[in-house]
């Protein structure tokens, strides 16, 4: 026989209440599994349209040509500052520590503070950009997981207060670097013509360093919040592979809008591009919507967070 402590450790939930039986057990789990289907067959597919595809006037966002020169500079110092010595030195000081340790409400909070220099959209502050995504996610009725996406994706952005060098490594626009400089990306090649890779015979080049098909995954996309966020959460979070390629992509316009970069996919980024597609309209159009209620959202969002991020504190 087993000693009693060991007995009665076994017959007791985490919470400590004792269980009747192994049968409760069973029937509260096959409960939960019924209730999750349900909601999942509650849960529209995420490639039916957005409500935004018809009711927004489109052309109303990312106007470059006519922004403010806040915008311009901006995109000037990250065309300039992008090479791929930078992007190799910015990869290798991620993996070399961890910057902070934090909860994913913290971190949200404590972005509130960055007005993101490269936005011609919204002045707001991020927390209402992430509430406003996540809430026009879910009023189409779309998975959970996809709403805490909207939640998180611009979580990355937290890189400024760490080891970023300004804004031009942590937000606007991504595009590849060690092939050539794409006149789909904003203002055009000539924006790049500081960019101590411009003219470079292999970095400027076609595909320059990279195979044809060799697939995004392989590809150094511009160091931003992007990158820094999706390596962030692929390993501390129970979130689907589209989610991720949603976080890791929602910045490539050149790939994803204009379709440019497209001779590098592999067969999964066909996937991964409608995945993140369905995305964009959430991140785009709610720039105008409403003033989302922080504080009335909270608890919605905080069990939305538990069902996803098994550990609370996050390593950033
Ligand atoms: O200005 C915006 C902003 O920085 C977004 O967070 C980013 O995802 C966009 O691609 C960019 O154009
Ligand atoms: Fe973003
Ligand atoms: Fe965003």
């Amino acid at each position: 026989m087993a000693p009693a402590a060991t007995l009665s450790a076994f017959n007791t939930t985490r919470d400590g209440k004792a269980l009747e039986s192994l049968s409760d057990d069973i029937d509260a789990i096959n409960v939960l599994k019924q209730q999750q289907q349900q909601q999942q067959q509650k849960e529209n597919d995420i490639y039916t349209e957005s409500t935004f595809d018809k009711s927004k006037d489109k052309t109303q966002f990312r106007q470059y040509e006519t922004a403010s020169d806040r915008v311009k500079n901006f995109y000037i110092e990250q065309h300039t500052k992008q090479t791929v010595a930078y992007n190799l030195q910015a990869r290798n000081r991620f993996k070399a520590t961890t910057r902070a340790r934090m909860s994913i409400w913290e971190a949200i909070e404590k972005l509130n503070t960055l007005i993101d220099e490269s936005d011609p959209d919204t002045s707001l502050s991020q927390i209402e950009h992430l509430l406003q995504s996540a809430e026009a996610i879910r009023r189409d009725g779309k998975p959970r997981w996809m709403q805490l996406t909207g939640l998180i994706h611009d979580l990355g952005k937290l890189l400024y207060f760490f080891d970023a060098q300004g804004q031009w490594d942590v937000v606007g626009d991504t595009f590849p670097v060690g092939c050539a400089f794409d006149s789909r990306i904003i203002y055009g090649r000539e924006s790049f013509e500081r960019n101590p890779d411009f003219g470079h015979p292999v970095f400027d080049n076609g595909l320059g360093i990279y195979a044809p098909g060799i697939g995004l995954e392989n590809v150094m996309l511009s160091w931003g919040h992007d990158e820094y966020l999706y390596h962030v959460v692929k390993d501390q979070s129970t979130l689907p592979a589209e989610a991720l390629a949603m976080i890791r992509y929602h910045s490539f316009y050149p790939w994803h809008n204009a379709g440019a970069y497209r001779e590098l996919m592999n067969e999964k980024d066909e996937e991964m591009l409608r995945a993140v597609k369905a995305f964009n309209p959430y991140d785009l159009y709610s720039k105008s919507d409403e003033l989302p209620k922080v504080e009335e959202l909270r608890p919605y969002y905080e069990e939305l967070i538990d069902e996803y991020f098994p550990v609370k504190v996050i390593n950033w």
